[in-house]
Formats: C-alpha cells, structure tokens, sequence
C-alpha cells in the first residue's frame, strides 16, 4: 500500500523542514521522495491524502498518559484512551504504571503491550512501577519489565518516599538502560492540600499546597541521578523553582529531561472560578509567576516536551468539591488545539518548536529514533492538523471516558484533520 500526502506543510523539528511538499508511505515506514524524485506517479498511490492548507507533522508523541486499564476501565480503557490519543493527533502514549493491580514486573508490562496492539489506535509504552504494588516498600521486577520493553519505570501518583530504595532503583534503571520518570511530591509537606497554597484557596476556604512539596523533591531527585547516573525525567513541572533547577542540572551536564503539561501552561490559580473538582490536579494549577517561567522554560528549551499527565476520572469523582474531588484532569484531546492557540498564535513558541516538544523531544528522551521525524525510514505516523479551523473545547464531544477538564467551553484554534499510525489513516475529523 502506497500513500501520498500532498501539498501540506511539512514541519519536521529533526532535520528543520518547513516548506510545503508531499510524503510518501509505503507500508508503515516513510520513504525517500522528493517533488523532484516522486517514487511512482500520483495516480498509482492507493490514497492521496489533500493536506493544502494543513501543517504535516510528524505523530504527536504522550509521555504522561492514564489509561487506567487495568481495573479503573470505569475511567478509561486502552480502547478509550487509545481513541482519545488520535483524535488528539499523538501517536505514542507513554501509560502510567498506577492501575490495577499496578504495572509492576514483565508479565504485566507485556499483557498491556499485547492487548493494546489490538485494542488501542495508538501506540502504547506501558512504563513500570519502581516498587511492588507501588507499595514504597520493596523493588518492582524492574530487569523483568526492561525487557518486556517498558522504556522507563515511574512511580506517578505518588513520590517513592525512601530515598535509598529510590536509589537501588535509579541503579537498576541505568544498568537496564530504562530512565526514570520522576512524580515529584513530599507527600508529608502537603497537609491535606487540595488546591495551590495563596489567596485563592483561602478565598475559597480550602487548604492549600506550597510549592516546596514539588520542589524539595525535584532537587533530591536531580541529587541522587547525578549520584546514579541514571537518565531522569521530571514529570509536570509546575514551579518556577522547578525550572531553575532543570536549568541548573543541565548546564552541570546532567542526563535531566522535564515536560510541562498544557493546564500548568495555560491556567493560574487565580482564575479558579470556584470550588470545582475539575481544577483539581496534582500537581495543582499555580501562580502567574509559576506559568511565565514555565512559558519560557518550555520556548528555551529548559522544559523539553509538553505532556498532558491526561487523568481521566467519573464525574462523580469530579463533580464535587475539590475536597472531595480526585486528582487530575483530561488532556489528550485538547492538548494540541490548546498549545496551538495559547502559545503558538500568542507568539511564545514557534510552530516547529511546538512540534519539536509534542514530538521530536518525546522521542529522543524515550530513545525511539524511527519516530519524531518525517525522514526516510521513519514510522509513518503523522499528524494532519488544519491551522486555521475555529472551534470550542467541547466535553459532549469527547471519545474519553473522561470529560474531567478546566477548559470546557474555551475557544481554540487549529484542529486535526488526520492521524496516521504505521501508515494507516487511524482517525478523520468529520
Ligand atoms: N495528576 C493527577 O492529578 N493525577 C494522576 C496521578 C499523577 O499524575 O500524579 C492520576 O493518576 O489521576
Ligand atoms: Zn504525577
Ligand atoms: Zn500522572
């Protein structure tokens, strides 16, 4: 099967690309062909995909992702999740390990790995649990799921509180080769918190969360990886200290990578309208000054990727106050749109290095060099996104199981049109 996408503009971060041209897939790879050098005629591919007007790129890639399969299919499936993924333009999702029981030796890495190849449209890398039953206790099977193929092990949800476990783990994890995903929280620092720590949450009367319970862990764990030498990634950073100290790990030529989520990005906490479950997030939405240094971490490249920890949950869960509302809000199908509108078309990040840290950057940090690019040889998964197409975030819309979001009814610009995965056309906006 031969596929041609014609007249896109193709934004490709690896090799600096950005002209409109066509790509050519044979199979699930992409192939080497110029407009000069087309490798058959237009009319002998199987489909001509017309993408005049849209922005080509290679498929999104997820680092932070909750498709709660298995035990919470209530919240999502990898079905569900799967689906919400394409329709969001990713391609690649990393799974989180906290569903249950939790992700935590090779057999369980590989059940997900097995099933979602059948049941999810896009790709899923299962990442493993640090310790068993994330229990905090002892060591997960972490030499069984490294081969199993889990790329990285993390403990989200929860921080491992017993640094020298920690540190075994951080051992094993460079032995395997697999980087460590760091959930970033002093867990007895946070007090009961529900919301950030300021005025809002005593407007609102509720106990708020410093962001020192970020930040003290964020410097244990830079400590112990540049002890270690273990590769380590900060997930959803969310303060400016946070990015301070990235900054600082890397100009000391430490193996550190951090992503950003879209409603740290976007959303302060003093835009929290009221007391609304669907605000709640760990970590929580913070300060102006939080958001602009986390702005321009992500346009400086200090912040590599943008992740959207997407945390679906049951409106019962949700719908409630944020005392007794879970963590987490929804992100896959909004993240895209979201970062097009509010921080490309605001000018803080240009339209290649949006898709160098939704893709390219993902790619390198999970060491998978056939994706994040739309070079020869390449997995053909590409994203078709139309720039221009107004629309509004739209709960009722969604394919996730969850509609946990603080961005229902928000205006945006830009919309996919198409996903390809290995070639194939896995999701067409209607
Ligand atoms: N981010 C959240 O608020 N919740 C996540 C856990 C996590 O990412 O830490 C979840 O699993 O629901
Ligand atoms: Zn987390
Ligand atoms: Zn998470």
């Amino acid at each position: 099967m031969v596929t041609l996408i014609r007249n896109g503009q193709i934004l490709d971060p690896r090799t600096g690309r950005d002209e409109v041209g066509d790509i050519w897939i044979r199979g699930d790879r992409i192939i080497d062909a110029s407009r000069e050098n087309p490798p058959l005629g237009r009319e002998e591919a199987d489909l001509v995909i017309d993408a005049e007007g849209c922005w080509v790129m290679p498929g999104l890639i997820d680092l932070h992702v909750h498709l709660r399969d298995p035990g919470f299919t209530y919240k999502e499936t990898l079905e569900t999740g799967g689906k919400a993924a394409v329709k969001g333009g990713i391609t690649t999702v990393c799974a989180m390990p906290n569903t249950n029981p939790p992700i935590d030796d090779g057999d369980k890495v590989k059940a997900v790995h097995d099933r979602a190849k059948v049941e999810s449209p896009a790709r899923v890398i299962q990442l493993g649990a640090v310790t068993k039953e994330q229990g905090g206790k002892s060591l997960a099977d972490i030499r069984g799921m490294a081969k199993a193929g889990c790329h990285a092990i993390s403990e989200d949800g929860k921080s491992v509180v017993d640094a020298g476990l920690y540190r075994q783990a951080m051992k094993l994890a460079k032995e395997e080769g697999l980087s460590v995903f760091a959930h970033c929280e002093e867990i007895r620092l946070v007090e009961d918190g529900v919301m950030n720590a300021g005025a809002r949450a005593r407007e609102l009367g509720l106990r708020g969360i410093t962001n020192s319970v970020e930040d003290v862990i964020v410097a244990r764990d830079i400590l112990l990886a540049k002890e270690t030498g273990v590769k380590l990634h900060l997930c959803h950073c969310s303060t400016k200290d946070s990015v301070a100290m990235v900054e600082a790990a890397k100009e000391a030529g430490l193996a550190v990578t951090a992503e950003v989520c879209p409603h740290h990005l976007i959303l302060t906490a003093e835009e929290i309208p009221e007391d609304d479950g669907n605000y709640k997030m760990n970590p929580p939405l913070r300060d102006r000054e939080d958001v602009e240094a986390l702005r321009r971490g992500l346009a400086e490249g200090i912040l590599d990727a943008v992740a959207t920890d997407h945390a679906p949950h049951a409106g019962k869960e949700k719908d409630c106050s944020m005392k007794e509302a879970a963590f987490g809000v929804v992100g896959l199908e909004t993240s895209l749109p979201l970062i097009h509108t509010e921080l490309v078309k605001t000018g803080i990040l240009g339209r290649m290095e949006m898709v160098e840290r939704m893709s390219t950057a993902p790619a390198r940090i999970l060491g998978l060099s056939d994706r994040g690019s739309l070079t020869a040889g390449c997995l053909a998964d590409i994203t078709i996104f139309d720039p221009r197409a107004e629309g509004k975030i739209q709960k009722e819309t969604f394919v996730s199981k969850g509609t946990n979001t603080p961005f229902a009814g928000r205006s945006v610009q830009g919309q996919v049109k198409k996903t390809l995965v290995g070639g194939k056309v896995v999701y067409e906006a209607r």
